[in-house]
């Protein structure tokens, strides 16, 4: 048996965003306090016993949405281009997180992006077979 640790941790931002082409309210600007949870998986330990520092998950999370906050999304690429629906707000940190914490032993498995306490976007990658 494989050992799999999964680290979850939760940040927040505040940005505002309105929906292109969305028939309803959405298509307005308005904001959210968004929250976000990252979930990483480790195939192993290091040599202090952890999958991963949840510290160094929260900086690498922080460091993507300083960059959002208190941000108007629909002004930020790729957000100038791509509607900001909290699919692809959750895509978007998913794709920049891997590229800050994937290694041989760990992957970044899913965001789940909190756009009200009721809805929320879970975004995973299926692995390549
Ligand atoms: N699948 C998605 N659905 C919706 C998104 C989205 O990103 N993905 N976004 C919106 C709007 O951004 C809207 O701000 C959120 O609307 P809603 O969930 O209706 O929020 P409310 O707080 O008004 O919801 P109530 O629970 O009805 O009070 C819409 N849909
Ligand atoms: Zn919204």
């Amino acid at each position: 048996m494989t050992a799999r640790y999964t680290m979850t941790i939760r940040t927040e931002f505040a940005a505002a965003h309105w929906l292109r082409d969305y028939d309803g309210p959405c298509n307005r600007l308005h904001g959210h306090n968004w929250k976000v949870d990252v979930e990483v998986d480790a195939s192993g330990l290091d040599e202090l016993g952890m999958g991963v520092d949840f510290g160094d998950i929260k900086a690498a999370t922080r460091e993507i949405t300083d960059g959002l906050d208190h941000r108007n999304l629909n002004d930020l690429p790729p957000f100038d281009r791509l509607n900001p629906t909290a699919e692809n707000i959750a895509a978007h940190l998913h794709g920049e997180l891997s590229e800050r914490l994937n290694d041989e032993r760990v992957r970044v498995r899913a965001v789940t992006l909190w756009e009200t306490d009721r809805a929320c976007v879970r975004y995973t990658e299926d692995e390549p077979a």
